[in-house]
């Protein structure tokens, strides 16, 4: 049967509609795909260290679980309590069963315990490991070695989160040679001052390596403010601020990952 003009018009109409709309949804697919086989950008959070790092990151890895893994770094350094070798926060049954700590240096110890340990390993080993190009990156602070192995990396990229790097000036700038590409996040204190406070409050550091993380800090802070190095510079004052800051910057991937992961 012939179809009348409006007819042919509407069907027209509809396959061109249909014709946009699968279009749409390729694009989506298509993009979906792209971002799962290159993944989220990883992140690389810099500063001195007091500056609340690990503090801003704990909250970030709570709020949105399964979208972050942390790269577990090496170091010669010795554990704090509780630390562990390898592991995430797990300080707890460890420090109430250490003798006679009153409540309050209990409940102190936890709150600046790292959720974030690491391999510790002795300097040959770590020598060992860079000599084999195990390490994307490595550099010495405060009188330790530090380094990220690849493996590391690859162990959160593989499952597809994005990837968080906690790393000094060095190896910022290391990483800035290989193709990591990373959003750079730069956490800040407001002074020298209160960066010195929460240092000696957090009572992890010897006063010889407090004054050593406290030299660090200064090059730190003067270096942050170089145009280029960082995507962003976050000032740690209020901690609820920074942390709205941080996820601001970050929400983007955190958003393909939370995509990725409901598909
Ligand atoms: N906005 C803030 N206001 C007050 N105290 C804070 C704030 N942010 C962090 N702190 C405290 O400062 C101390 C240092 O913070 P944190 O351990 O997170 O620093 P960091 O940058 O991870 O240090 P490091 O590089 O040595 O691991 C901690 O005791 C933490 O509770
Ligand atoms: N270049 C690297 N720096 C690292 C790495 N892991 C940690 N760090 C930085 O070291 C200091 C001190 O850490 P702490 O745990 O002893 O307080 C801090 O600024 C970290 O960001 C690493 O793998 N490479």
């Amino acid at each position: 049967m012939a179809l009348t003009r409006k007819a042919v018009i509407s069907r027209r109409r509809n396959s061109s509609v249909c014709v946009s709309l699968s279009f749409t949804m390729y694009l989506r697919l298509f993009s979906r795909l792209i971002s799962a086989m290159v993944g989220p950008r990883p992140v690389v959070l810099s500063g001195p260290s007091g500056a609340g790092k690990s503090t801003l990151l704990k909250r970030l890895m709570k709020e949105y679980e399964g979208v972050f893994g942390f790269s577990v770094s090496h170091t010669t350094r010795n554990p704090r309590p509780g630390e562990e070798n390898g592991k995430g926060l797990n300080c707890l049954p460890m420090l109430l069963g250490a003798t006679l700590l009153p409540v309050a240096d209990v409940l102190s110890s936890v709150s600046s315990v790292s959720s974030e340990d690491y391999h510790y390993v002795t300097r040959e080993t770590m020598q060992e490991g860079i000599a084999k190009g195990d390490f994307i990156e490595n550099a010495e602070f405060s009188g330790n070695m530090y380094g990220t192995s690849k493996a590391s990396v690859q162990d959160v990229q593989a499952k597809n989160l994005i990837c968080i790097l906690d790393i000094d000036m060095q190896g910022v700038k290391n990483i800035k040679k290989t193709d990591l590409n990373p959003i750079y996040v730069s956490i800040q204190p407001p002074s020298m001052d209160i960066l010195e406070k929460r240092l000696r409050d957090r009572q992890t550091e010897s006063e010889e390596s407090l004054q050593k993380r406290l030299d660090a800090a200064r090059t730190d802070m003067e270096l942050s403010k170089e145009p280029g190095i960082f995507d962003v510079v976050i000032v740690n004052d209020n901690l609820e601020e920074a942390y709205g800051k941080l996820k601001d910057v970050l929400i983007e991937e955190i958003t393909k990952v939370q995509e990725a992961n409901k598909s």
